[in-house]
C-alpha cells in the first residue's frame, strides 16, 4: 500500500522507556496531527521516522519499501524544532535546493517574492521559521514531517501556513506536531495522541480531556 507507516516503535533513553509499541501512519492527501504533553515523545518519534535518532526497535515502511532511516527513501522532508537552514544561504538558493518542482508556487507568496535575495541570517526568528516551513511544505518530497511549525508565528502567518498545507496535501502526506492544538485540530484530517508511551486515535476534543492532554472534569 502506498503511504508511510511506522510500527512497533520502542525507544528508551538510559533506563527510561519513552515509546512502547507505537504505531503511526500517513497517506498521500492526508494531514495527521500528532499531539501529546511535553516530553511524551513526539519529537523523538519524528526523528526516528526521519532517521536522525535510532530507535531500539521499529519497522518503517514508505511506499511499500522497508527503510532503516526515512531520509534514505529520498521521499521525506523533515522540519526540526530548531532552525536548520544555514544563515548565509539566500531564500532563492534554498528554494532551488529543496523545491525544484514547487518553486513557482513559493515565488507567488508575497513575502517570498519580495525577499528572494535575502539571506536567512537577515530574517527575524518568525520570518526564518515561516520560510523554513514553506520550504518543507513545497519541497520535492511526498511525505513531510513538521515539528512545531506554528510556534514562533503570529496568527496571520499561522493561518497562511495552514492554507499552504491544505493546498500542498493534494499530492503529499503530512505529519504535524505543535502545542497550538487548535491549529492542529483545524488543519488535520485525523489526530493521534501520544500518551503513556502509546498512540491513541482521537475523534474529538473530549477524547483529549479523557486522555489527559486537555484539562477538564473527569467523571
Ligand atoms: N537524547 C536524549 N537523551 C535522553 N533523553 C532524551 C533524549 N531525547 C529525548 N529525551 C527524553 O525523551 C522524552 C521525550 O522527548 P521529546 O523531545 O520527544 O518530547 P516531546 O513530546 O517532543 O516534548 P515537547 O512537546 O516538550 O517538545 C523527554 O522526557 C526527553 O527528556
Amino acid at each position: 500500500m502506498q503511504g508511510l507507516s511506522i510500527d512497533s516503535v520502542n525507544q528508551s533513553f538510559a533506563d527510561r522507556e519513552v515509546l512502547s509499541s507505537v504505531y503511526l501512519n500517513c497517506k498521500i492527501g492526508e494531514v495527521v496531527g500528532l499531539l501529546g504533553r511535553n516530553g511524551s515523545g513526539k519529537s523523538t518519534l519524528l526523528k526516528i521516522i526521519f532517521g536522525s535518532v535510532k530507535a531500539n526497535f521499529k519497522y518503517l515502511n514508505i511506499n511499500n519499501k522497508v527503510y532503516e532511516k526515512g531520509y534514505l527513501s529520498k521521499n521525506l522532508s523533515y522540519l526540526p524544532q530548531d532552525n536548520f537552514i544555514p544563515g548565509k544561504i539566500s531564500i532563492l538558493q534554498a528554494i532551488n535546493t529543496f523545491c525544484k518542482r514547487g518553486h513557482a508556487e513559493l515565488k507567488q507568496i508575497e513575502f517570498v517574492a519580495s525577499n528572494l535575495n535575502t539571506r536567512f541570517y537577515n530574517l527575524s526568528g518568525g520570518e526564518r521559521r515561516f520560510m523554513e516551513c514553506l520550504l518543507m511544505i513545497y519541497s520535492d518530497m511526498e511525505y513531510i514531517l513538521l515539528d512545531e511549525p506554528f510556534s514562533q508565528l503570529s496568527p496571520l502567518w499561522i493561518e497562511e501556513l495552514k492554507k499552504h498545507i491544505n493546498k500542498a496535501k493534494a499530492d503529499k502526506g503530512f505529519i504535524i506536531t505543535d502545542h497550538y492544538y487548535k491549529s492542529i485540530l483545524d488543519v488535520s484530517d485525523r489526530i493521534v495522541l501520544l500518551h503513556n508511551k502509546c498512540n491513541y486515535n482521537i475523534d474529538n476534543e473530549d477524547d483529549l480531556v479523557t486522555h489527559g492532554y486537555l484539562p477538564g472534569f473527569k467523571a
